[in-house]
């Protein structure tokens, strides 16, 4: 699949889920449980990072249990990890920065890339390999809103989805801008809920979340 095809599925992804839950899975068997609840709350789409062990079976289980759900693979930092990924049925790919490596794997991956970025330097570089689509992390350290606002100028073209320490209660915030295509955190599936197992308390926050999402959009 090309570049431009890869922009166009990113696009279409962000259409429908402008909040992008990221997830930590510790235990396995919270899979199905944790994506029906997310389910419920009104997210069909969701990413799974490889920071845990549970990760790649994880996404292999929703792919084959849960396959009209949305599925992409986080925290990838690697070619070695990329490609498990994509074995497990990962159905995007997003990694907090980019290497050579990275951009390149993207180029002729059949699912899209979403390479992390946090300066305008970084961009350049996804820039030059074709990229238009990014992820922009860790989003608040690196300057949140007010570097979206910067980037709006010379990366005409260019979406972002800012993540990383992206609070709540500023996600409408992000979404109000034209350069913002989705904003991800672990806010709708928090690892305290998880580890709870309180599938109705995630439940309530995706709708929440969503309905804030909502109202943005109406502003
Ligand atoms: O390493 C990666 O590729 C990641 O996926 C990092 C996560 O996107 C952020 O850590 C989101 O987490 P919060 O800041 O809790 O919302």
């Amino acid at each position: 699949m090309s570049l431009a095809e890869h922009i166009k599925t990113l696009d279409r992804i962000f259409a429908s889920a402008r909040v992008l839950p990221v997830i930590s899975l510790r235990r396995a068997e919270d899979a199905l449980p944790l994506a029906d609840a997310l389910e419920a709350g009104g997210v069909t789409t969701l990413e799974i990072t490889l920071r845990t062990s549970s990760a790649l079976g994880a996404i292999a289980q929703l792919r084959r249990d849960r396959a009209h759900l949305c599925v992409g693979a986080g925290t990838i930092l690697d070619g070695r990890q990329y490609q498990l990924a994509l074995d497990a049925g990962a159905q995007f790919i997003v990694t907090p920065g980019c290497t050579e490596e990275l951009l390149t794997l993207g180029l002729d991956s059949p699912v899209p890339l979403l390479p992390g970025v946090a300066t305008a330097s970084e961009i350049l570089q996804g820039y030059r390999f074709g990229y238009r689509r990014f992820k922009l992390y860790p989003a608040e350290v690196c300057g949140g809103i007010g570097a979206l606002k910067s980037f709006a100028g010379p990366f005409a073209g260019i979406r972002f989805c800012p993540t990383g320490g992206v609070a709540r209660h500023k996600v409408p915030d992000y979404l109000a801008l034209d350069n913002v295509m989705g904003v991800g955190g672990t806010w709708m599936a928090p690892a305290e809920l998880i580890a709870q197992q309180d599938w109705a308390g995630i439940t309530r926050v995706c709708k929440e979340s969503l309905a804030e999402a909502a109202a943005d959009l109406s502003r």
